[in-house]
């Protein structure tokens, strides 16, 4: 089967309450269209995946952002590829997170997590993302 390696941001910030808040995209186009996705896209011959994320978030949402650890790599099977997704922790460095291409966006916390309809692969990453660290407050840390 067809293997697409692609990256994905998991960008980070606060709210007022000082809770973590994590950014959320919905396709705007293709076979996926109207399912949430984290923001990122394909890593391009020659590129580390770093490269790849900061050039998709660049183009996709006019934003250049800060790439931090890497959160997991999902492998998940499509129907007609096998998608390997590595996705990192990711910050905003400037930029207004314009949406060119996505059909809406929020800003989650970990408790609205769900009330959003994921993507099949990105279903694990909430899982991994849920019981993670990576969106604890630091004072509960
Ligand atoms: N970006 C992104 N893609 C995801 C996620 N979950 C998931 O299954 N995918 C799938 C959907 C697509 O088949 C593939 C990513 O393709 P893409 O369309 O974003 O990549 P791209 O911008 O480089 O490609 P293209 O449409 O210009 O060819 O990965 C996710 O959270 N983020």
């Amino acid at each position: 089967m067809k293997i697409i390696r692609v990256v994905a941001a998991v960008i980070k910030a606060e709210n007022k309450q000082g809770q973590p808040i994590i950014f959320a995209t919905q396709r705007g186009y293709g076979e996926f269209k109207g399912g949430w996705e984290f923001p990122g896209g394909k890593i391009e011959p020659g590129e580390t995946p770093q490269e790849a994320l900061k050039r998709e978030i660049q183009e996709e949402l006019d934003t250049k952002i800060k790439v931090g650890s890497l959160i997991d790599t999902i492998e998940y099977d499509y129907p007609t590829f096998h998608l390997s997704m590595d996705c990192f922790l990711a910050e905003i460095e400037s930029g207004n997170l314009v949406l060119k291409e996505h059909e809406a966006a929020r800003w989650l916390t970990r408790e609205e997590l769900d009330s959003v309809d994921w993507l099949p692969a990105d279903v694990l990453l909430i899982d991994t993302l849920k019981q993670s660290k990576f969106i604890t407050p630091e004072k509960e840390m």
